[in-house]
């Protein structure tokens, strides 16, 4: 007789793993290698942005008292004192009447409030002196870009967790960091188990498939924020499973094996768990596709053991994998974001599981729209190339038509969600 599993929630399934995690640990690297990976530590302005008054124009720094009754009819002109470029200061006073000619960026002269622009400006050479007439008055405060209007000292600009994007590497080089705390990514290794599995660059054989599954879930890894270390394929062969599985653990923080992991003579997955000692989290959850996804644990390592159908490993790993990597990255959001959207085009299989369609979505003026993407069977492997979303449809239900408002997970958000179930 076959054994007979009990099935449990996503959410409890998503509960009991993640309840395993403990924080994750941190490592600093360099700027140049820093984007992509996730801040450790809040960034903090350790200085006002910018750090003095300056000029945001190429023209004349004044001071705006002198500039008063300017017009067209009575214009006033001003005696050049000397030119500043961006990273020199002022190195003469600028009185009443002068001016200093100054460069976009450049350090206002602390006597000066205002900037004049060169199209604002006529210029001349009298008895070898330089001078700048202007048409008009300006105010204290005109054309200047003031200390800290960026920020100021002590504010926090970015949080722990946030992922580095190329606006946050400039706020870390605005502020020193040559070097940054950020998190550890954890090495998560990839078995592929199954007899059938031929290599890559293999031809097909009768009765055997290419092993797509370890290199998907090689870049889910990497599309999560962890490490991969593909491991290679095995036999469905007990004895080298078991080897292979225990010798691997002592280098990786976690390990994925796809197939081996149902109720089949050759599914032997229970029995390498078993062997190890491991601790089993469940071995059937509610939805579908990856039903028989199962998750154990051993000396402080989780062990996924994804379905060996294509679609079934993927949506295992999103649903069960990603949130551990996102959390020892310190997201606070370590969850798919869920969203709503408009179901595209009828989906009338009924099913008793929650089911999490592989689909695609569309922005359209009314909003978002998802559309189931293709052939959605739990071994579809073609249907994953287009998939940026999956459709969540809770099971005991009939069906659903177009139009109907549903659930969407979406798998390419740089945000996610706290909980969505
Ligand atoms: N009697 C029952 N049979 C099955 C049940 C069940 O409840 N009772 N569950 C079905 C469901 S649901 C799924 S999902 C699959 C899960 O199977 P396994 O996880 O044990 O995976 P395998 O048997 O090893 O392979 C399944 C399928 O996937 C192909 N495969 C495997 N590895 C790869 C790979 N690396 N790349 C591409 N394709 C792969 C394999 O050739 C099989 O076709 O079990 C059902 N059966
Ligand atoms: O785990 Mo199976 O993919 O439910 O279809
Ligand atoms: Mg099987």
């Amino acid at each position: 007789m076959v054994e007979k599993r009990k099935p449990i929630t996503v959410g409890e399934a998503v509960e009991r793993v993640m309840a395993l995690v403990k924080e994750g640990t941190t490592e600093q690297v360099h700027i140049e290698q820093a984007f992509g990976r996730t801040l450790a530590a809040d960034i903090i302005a350790t200085h006002p942005v910018p750090p003095f008054d300056r000029s945001p124009y190429d023209g004349f720094a004044i001071r705006a008292e002198d500039s008063k009754g300017a017009t067209r009819e009575n214009p006033v002109t001003f005696s050049v004192t000397e030119t500043i470029g961006a990273g020199f200061v002022s190195s003469k006073k600028v009185e009443a009447f002068q001016a200093a000619r100054i460069m976009t960026g450049a350090k206002l002269p602390d006597e000066c409030d205002a900037v004049v622009m060169f199209e604002l400006t006529s210029e001349e050479t009298v008895n070898g002196k330089a001078k700048m007439t202007i048409k008009r008055a300006f105010q204290p405060g005109d054309n200047v870009s003031f200390k800290g209007e960026d920020t100021e000292e002590g504010t926090v600009l970015v949080e722990k967790g946030t992922v580095i994007t190329p606006g946050v590497t400039a706020v870390l080089a605005t502020f020193g960091y040559e070097f940054v705390e950020v998190a550890r990514k954890p090495v998560i290794g990839v078995f592929a188990t199954g007899t059938e599995l031929l290599d890559v660059n293999e031809e097909l054989q009768p009765g055997k498939i290419r092993n797509s599954n370890a290199y998907m879930t090689a870049a889910q890894i990497t599309r999560s924020g962890a490490e991969v270390k593909i491991l290679g394929k095995l036999e469905d062969d007990l004895e080298s499973c078991y080897h292979s599985i225990h010798d691997a653990l002592s280098d990786v923080d976690m390990l994925i094996t796809t197939g081996g992991v149902s109720v089949g003579d050759f599914d032997l997955l229970p029995a390498v768990y078993e062997r190890l000692g491991a601790e089993v989290l469940f071995n059937k959850i509610a939805m579908r596709p990856g039903s028989v996804t199962t998750a154990a644990h051993l000396d402080g390592k989780l062990l996924f053991g994804l379905s060996g159908n294509p679609s079934a490993c993927y949506v295992g790993f999103e649903l069960l994998v990603r949130p551990v990597v996102r959390f020892l990255q310190f997201d606070s959001k370590p969850h798919l974001l869920k969203v709503k959207a408009t179901l595209a085009e009828d989906f009338t299989k009924p099913n008793p599981f929650t089911r999490f369609v592989r689909s695609k979505l569309f922005y359209e003026e009314a909003g978002l729209l998802a559309a189931p993407n293709g052939f959605n069977k739990s071994n579809a492997v073609t249907s994953l190339a287009g998939t940026d979303c999956l459709i969540t449809l809770p099971g005991g239900t009939r069906g659903y038509t177009q139009g109907d408002q549903v659930d969407v997970l979406l798998l390419e958000a740089s945000e996610g969600s706290k909980w969505p179930w």
